[in-house]
């Protein structure tokens, strides 16, 4: 059987939870390889989209990352704020604009040429979100403010900008945790943008 939908049928959606964003406990009915048809729950974390982007300078073999505090990351034993590339949830917007304009509120850098690289599922099994990734050049004149998040939304980033390998260093160490910020690094040097 190819087409999925044709798999799964929807009994039932109860929603656990719709505050900040919205958690849903679906029943439904999965057709099995064997022919059978299964009942089955999941619960689905639904928070929409987002998209994520590596700044980097090949002049300078730089990129720009932020260091931020994360709750959730913080109850699961981390110790220490999360270093990430700039990140955002679209809120319906173009994965491209939404990127631009995220890029500039959380590391101070306007840049106008993104390019899109792939897309990922970050957490298939109950989180519902995709991710965009993309990458753009940068340099001291793409430079336009401070960064740092919007305060109005309590955010309080740390712009870095380090050498690209002292990036991949500081991941093989084991600090840098973050999936989406990895995933972009290893696309820099999987593809040699900054040459080989
Ligand atoms: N009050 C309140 N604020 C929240 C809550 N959850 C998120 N926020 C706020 O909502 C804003 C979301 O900021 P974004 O920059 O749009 O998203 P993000 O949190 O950086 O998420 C990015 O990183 C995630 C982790 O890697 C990604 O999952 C996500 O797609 C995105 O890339 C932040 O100010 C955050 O503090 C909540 O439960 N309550
Ligand atoms: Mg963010």
């Amino acid at each position: 059987m190819s087409n999925t939908a044709e798999r799964v049928n929807i009994v039932d959606t109860q929603v656990l939870s719709h505050d900040w964003y919205l958690l849903k406990k679906i029943t439904f009915d999965y057709h099995r390889n064997n022919g059978e048809w299964q009942r089955q729950t999941r619960e689905v974390y639904d928070r929409g989209n987002g998209a994520a982007i590596l700044l980097f300078n090949r002049e300078q073999r730089t990129v720009v990352l932020t260091r931020q505090f994360r709750l959730p990351v913080f109850v699961n034993g981390h110790d220490g704020l999360l270093i990430e590339v700039a990140a955002g949830l679209l809120e319906g917007a173009a994965p491209e604009q939404r990127i631009r304009d995220e890029a500039e509120e959380e590391t101070g850098y306007r840049v106008h040429d993104v390019k899109k690289v792939f897309e990922a599922y970050m957490s298939p099994g109950s989180v519902t979100e995709k991710l965009h990734f993309f990458i753009a050049e940068y340099d001291s004149a793409s430079k336009v403010g401070e960064g740092g998040g919007l305060e109005e939304e309590t955010e309080e980033l740390e712009v870095l900008e380090w050498r690209f390998d002292d990036a991949l260093a500081a991941f093989q160490r084991g600090e840098i945790c973050d999936a989406k910020t990895i995933m972009l690094l290893q696309y820099a040097a999987m593809n040699n943008l900054f040459g080989a």
